[in-house]
């Protein structure tokens, strides 16, 4: 059946992810409310992108830009390819830094890309949608906050990604450092070891276990559940300072691990009162998202433009 477009713009917000919440590495995630909107129209010919806030005069403005090749990647899934494209980003997601940037750009362009096909939800399902998102993410576990919000359990089946939301209990509190230099995730998988001791397996598969039940019940057990053997002590040469901060952290009794890939800091529960993490961070309160990904009809408004605003608190 040919592809229907709709006519006028469609736009997306989607929020900041941090996975693995230390022990659940490529399944657990969190979504933060931090956002990026981007909006989408087809045109009649020619790709148009525009950049404003992260990524900036940095970002290919042309079929490169990773929203354009989420759009691309659905349109092929939805029957086929509008004549043209125009895409404007507000970003505010720092890139490259572990809070899920790149799933957010992947989420963004395939709910656009659905948006902009007349039955595009019956083409793509929400189902689809996630198992599209992380297959070109190559891990589901931003791609799963990203959309459906919440505290997220994210695995792969031989069809491809799946995921539930749970609530975040009260008294998570998350917070993020983060640093100047950026770190991509691509560099801190290769950094990871073909197979690791069976005891730290054992050790992460109970803690990960013991992280559901804190986030979403008991954050007094946050501390013992984000302890994690598999990713970040690996990882923690290409990320010195992070991983100090996160030590000094965990040391004074606070819920602290590597965002993501890092190098972002996330501590999930708060720090002492005058904490203070030496120069060269960003730090930033950030509540756990509960929506998710939310689409609307019509271009970006004065709140969508806001460069600084949409969820963070400091
Ligand atoms: N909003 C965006 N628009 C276009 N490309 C993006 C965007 N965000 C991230 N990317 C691409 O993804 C890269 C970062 O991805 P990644 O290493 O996975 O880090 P992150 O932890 O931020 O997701 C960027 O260097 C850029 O190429
Ligand atoms: N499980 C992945 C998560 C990467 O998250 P990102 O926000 O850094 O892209 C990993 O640890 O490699």
């Amino acid at each position: 059946m040919p592809t229907n477009f709709t006519s006028g713009p469609v736009r997306v917000r989607v929020p900041a992810t941090s996975a693995n919440l230390g022990p659940g590495f490529d399944a657990l995630g969190l979504a933060l409310a931090l956002h990026d909107d981007v909006a989408a129209e087809v045109t009649t010919e020619g790709v148009t992108v525009a950049v404003t806030g992260q990524g900036a005069g940095e970002l290919p403005a042309d079929d490169r830009h990773l929203v354009v090749r989420a759009m691309r990647a659905a349109f092929d899934i939805l029957g086929g390819q509008p004549p043209g494209l125009a895409v404007e980003c507000v970003n505010r997601i720092p890139q490259a830094r572990g809070l899920g940037s790149s799933s957010a750009a992947i989420v963004a362009g395939v709910l656009l890309a659905r948006a902009l096909v007349t039955d595009g939800e019956t083409r793509l399902d929400d189902d689809d949608a996630l198992r599209l998102a992380a297959e070109i993410e190559g891990h589901p576990d931003n791609v799963a906050p990203c959309l459906l919000g919440g505290f997220t359990l994210a695995w792969t089946e031989p069809s491809g990604a799946r995921a539930v939301s749970l609530p975040v209990a009260d008294g998570v509190r998350p917070m993020v450092f983060v640093p100047a230099e950026r770190g991509l995730t691509a560099t801190a998988r290769a950094a990871l070891p073909a197979t690791v001791p069976h005891g730290d397996a054992a050790l992460n598969a109970g803690r990960a276990a013991l992280l559901v039940h804190a986030l979403t019940a008991d954050p007094g057990l946050l501390l013992p559940a984000t302890v994690d053997r598999l990713h970040q002590d690996y990882r923690a040469v290409g990320m010195p300072g992070s991983a100090g901060l996160v030590k000094v952290l965990r040391a004074a009794g606070v819920a602290a691990v590597i965002s993501g890939a890092g190098p972002t800091v996330l501590a999930l529960t708060e720090p002492p009162g005058g904490f203070d993490p030496g120069t060269g961070w960003q730090v930033w309160r950030l509540d756990p998202d509960g929506r998710g990904a939310q689409v609307a009809r019509g271009r970006l408004g004065h709140a969508e433009r806001d460069p600084v605003a949409a969820g963070r608190k400091s």
